[in-house]
């Protein structure tokens, strides 16, 4: 992600006197928090973690004042490339109407009539507005195109921000288009045309929107292009979407309000290699990642993913913004890990885990080197990109404690200080 808001880097910084450190580094096990931490980023990455008496000598040295640390939130499901307001929606919806898919439709004529200049200008706000709230690293969608030309341009223009970018033509069938015609332009052309933009396909898979046979055609076509795979899946009822994503191998299924314990035994066996004892950390293969999406949740008064059963079937699971104009719109994760504590049932730590390392997990960039060549991102551990964020509270749990309040203190996004908005 590129703003303008970075400050110059010094060669090695070192962060020290935090009171309480989340590593979310797995391989730490039960010791992932670190109480009278420090860390020491050189460039982009981390070179040194560890108890802040330990601490090596820096070019730049901050104290952190006791304050907690974390990794920045890892945002894996948004779809900020939009022009346009739904505010008038979302009233009449909180007066009673129901959500349904077609309303992506009144997003995609009011995107369709803005400029390259201005959807740019929107996106780079929107993404600087995340990063201020300590989002240092997000995915997002093309999907208020739905024809050739503008599922490329969106594609296109998100390819320049976003960190990854996921092609989501098959969102809605366009007015006026023929479901199946639609659905064969997804999986040719317009696939075609995006390619060079993005590492992922999706689908909405639901009533409204795209049929099971539908989806498994669009989720064959973008397999067999190379582009990995996600699913918008049980939102809106139970449907086909989490049994898709298991038969092909995405990488997540988001959404998930309306699971049955068989779509959760699917997502669980995804996981069991991963779950068993004695595999060694960074060689376990990723299943399925359950990417819950609470704002989403509360602004669509739908009933709240089923987080905690997921959990406790041994199912990953990554919380993310979906930051968009018609279901969810804000971009903080404060507030879902928020939500996902207060009315979830997660623990603050399970919590935190499903923001940094489940979204990192959700894109797989959790370990080793993404495919732009960067660093693993989510957790902090030596060799990780140095993306951290400082809250103004002692521990973590005031995410949670004091719900709402601006805790997002000093955010470091691959070693570099974001300016933050004077409060
Ligand atoms: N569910 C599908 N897509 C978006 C909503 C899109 C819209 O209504 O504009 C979502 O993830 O919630
Ligand atoms: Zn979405």
């Amino acid at each position: 992600m590129s703003t303008s808001t970075a400050r110059s880097t010094p060669a090695s910084t070192l962060i020290t006197n935090i009171g309480e450190l989340s590593t979310q580094d797995e391989t730490r096990g039960t010791g992932s928090v670190l109480q009278d931490a420090a860390v020491v980023f050189e460039g982009e990455r981390i070179s040194w973690i560890g108890a802040a008496s330990d601490a090596p000598a820096a070019d730049e040295m901050v104290d952190a004042g006791g304050r907690a640390g974390l990794p920045g939130w890892v945002d894996s499901h948004t779809h900020l490339v939009f022009a346009g307001d739904r505010g008038a929606e979302f009233e009449a919806r909180m007066a009673g109407e129901s959500y349904a898919a077609g309303g992506i439709a009144v997003t995609t004529n009011a995107t369709r009539a803005a400029s390259d200049y201005d959807l740019t200008r929107l996106l780079l706000a929107r993404v600087a507005e995340a990063a201020a709230g300590g989002t240092t690293y997000l995915e997002t969608k093309t999907g208020y195109g739905l024809n050739l030309e503008e599922e490329r341009r969106h594609a296109r223009i998100a390819a320049t921000v976003a960190n990854q970018v996921t092609y989501l033509g098959a969102h809605l069938v366009p007015a006026g288009s023929d479901a199946d015609d639609y659905t064969d332009l997804v999986c040719t052309e317009m696939l075609e045309a995006v390619l060079p933009y993005v590492q992922w396909a999706d689908v909405f898979c639901e009533e409204g929107a795209f049929t099971e046979d539908q989806s498994r055609r669009v989720l064959k076509a973008c397999r067999d292009a190379g582009l990995g795979l996600r699913v918008h899946g049980n939102q809106l009822g139970h449907g086909a979407g989490a049994r898709l994503a298991v038969e092909f191998g995405a990488a997540s299924v988001d959404h998930v309000n309306h699971l049955t314990d068989d779509d959760i035994d699917a997502l669980a066996g995804t996981w069991k290699e991963w779950n068993a004892d004695g595999t060694d950390a960074a060689a376990r293969v990723a299943g399925t990642v359950a990417t819950c999406l609470p704002a989403c949740d509360l602004s669509t008064r739908a009933p709240l993913a089923p987080a905690r059963k997921l959990l406790d079937a041994g199912v990953q699971v990554a919380l993310a913004s979906n930051c968009n104009p018609g279901t969810s719109h804000t971009s903080s994760m404060n507030f879902c890990v928020a939500t996902a504590v207060l009315q979830m049932g997660l623990t603050v730590q399970e919590a935190l885990r499903a923001a940094t390392f489940g979204g990192a997990l959700a894109l797989r960039v959790h370990t080793g080197e993404d495919r732009d060549g960067q660093r693993a991102v989510g957790s902090l551990a030596v060799g990780h990109r140095a993306d951290l964020q400082l809250l103004n509270a002692p521990s973590a749990a005031h995410l949670a404690y004091r719900p709402g309040m601006p805790l997002t203190g000093a955010v470091w996004r691959a070693g570099q200080q974001l300016g933050l908005p004077a409060r």
